[in-house]
């Protein structure tokens, strides 16, 4: 339960001695002006002509919330349950890779934020630092693993064995990237973080995957990375196999279809990550939001959905979860705290994400998490969508 009375949640921005961006434009031209064109256009970019980031975002814009008044909302409860364990908030860290590209500490200062601010973290499998050191660097932080699958499925299994081993807390499998998203900026830019290096946390200190390695030079490390990391095989036997094999939920991040969720509840999946992976795959896919109703009615409350992409104010977390979404993950805006300012930066992006889904909840009328999918949210034609 969180006290809302303190009112104006803004000051703390005002009194600030540092002052730090406030809005995701705002953090966007900030870190462009701050760190590398290669990098920057990396985080930034979409697939193909960018249709999908921008429909992500205009998804949101179509949305309007009809406010009730006159309900008592000095008391608004942020908090969440995901198998089982309870969260102060609704938010998570979406899972991003090779963290060092905007700052030195990378995934262990985020994963510290995480820890700190108690918002669960979701490390990426093409991580900078390994996920035993991560772990380590925030021992209370809740921590899920992310896992691309491997061309050769025993890195797949040595991974998903070393996270259960580390103390991660659920699997995550993303289904969207069985290959590279046609990335035009990346071309422009001549920029390939994974020929760079840096995705080498995980795979630098797995057995499995170093035993399979020619020799222990970095060009066989890049190619042995190249080779695993893209996995267009992947099928729902790898899936089947893979919940046989484990002790932990496994989620399925990338699902825009309802049948892909039903497939995914048939087949014993915990949860599903409903995501267009930030509009960085397929270009002219469906926006995560506009696909969330459809979704959630299938679903009907028998695993928890989540939602990313575009997820970038208070407001926007706000309408997913009124559309039923039962947790938000933030990807980009978290990145771009990252690049600005280490773990103070993410800490301050996500304080504001939250302070303004507090406020925005007790300005709507409700008082809950779960009291938002009662009130009233219309699309811009005026037509109810609930
Ligand atoms: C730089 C970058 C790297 C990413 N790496 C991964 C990854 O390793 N695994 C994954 O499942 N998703 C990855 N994603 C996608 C995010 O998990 C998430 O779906 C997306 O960023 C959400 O959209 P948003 O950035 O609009 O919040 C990455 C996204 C970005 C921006
Ligand atoms: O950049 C990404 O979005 C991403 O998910 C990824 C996938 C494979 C290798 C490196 C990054």
């Amino acid at each position: 339960m969180t006290n809302n009375t303190d009112g104006d949640l803004l000051l703390k921005n005002i009194n600030a001695q540092a002052p730090f961006p406030i809005c995701f434009t705002d953090l966007e031209k900030a870190v462009a002006e701050k760190i590398e064109t290669g990098p920057f256009g990396y985080i930034r970019s979409g697939a193909g002509g960018e249709q999908t980031l921008h429909n992500n975002r205009a998804a949101f814009e179509k949305y309007s919330i009809i406010p009730r008044f006159l309900h008592d909302v000095s008391n608004i409860d942020t908090s969440i349950e995901l198998f089982g364990k309870t969260h102060p908030t609704p938010f998570l860290f979406a899972p991003v890779g090779m963290n060092r590209m905007a700052h030195d500490e990378g995934e262990l200062a985020v994963v510290r934020a995480a820890e700190q601010l108690k918002i669960p973290y979701i490390q990426s499998t093409v991580s900078s630092y390994a996920l035993e050191d991560v772990a380590q660097a925030a021992p209370a932080a809740t921590k899920w693993f992310q896992l691309y699958w491997s061309t050769n499925e025993d890195i797949a299994y040595s991974m998903a064995d070393r996270a259960e081993a580390a103390g991660f807390e659920a699997i995550v499998l993303t289904v969207d990237t069985v290959m590279l998203g046609w990335r035009e900026e990346d071309v422009r830019n001549q920029f390939s973080p994974l020929k760079l290096g840096y995705a080498r946390g995980n795979y630098m200190n797995d057995p499995v995957f170093t035993a399979s390695l020619p020799d222990n030079s970095f060009e066989s490390y890049v190619q042995g990375v190249l080779q695993n990391v893209f996995h267009p095989t992947l099928n729902w036997e790898n899936v089947r196999e893979l919940k046989r094999r484990s002790n932990l939920p496994i989620l399925l991040k990338g699902i825009l279809h309802p049948e892909d969720a039903e497939l995914a509840i048939e087949n014993n999946i915990d949860g599903i990550i409903v995501s267009n992976h930030g509009g960085r795959q397929l270009d002219g896919v469906i926006a995560s939001l506009d696909a969330l109703p459809a979704i959630v009615k299938t679903v009907n409350g028998r695993i928890p959905v989540i939602l990313d992409s575009g997820v970038y104010r208070g407001m926007d977390a706000l309408k997913a979860l009124a559309l039923g979404a039962d947790a938000v993950a933030i990807g980009r805006p978290f990145v771009y705290g990252l690049a600005l300012n280490g773990q103070q930066g993410v800490e301050k992006v996500m304080t504001n994400l939250y302070d303004e889904l507090k406020v925005s909840i007790a300005l709507a009328g409700a008082t809950s998490v779960k009291g938002l999918r009662n009130i009233t949210i219309v699309k811009k034609d005026g037509v109810d969508d609930q």
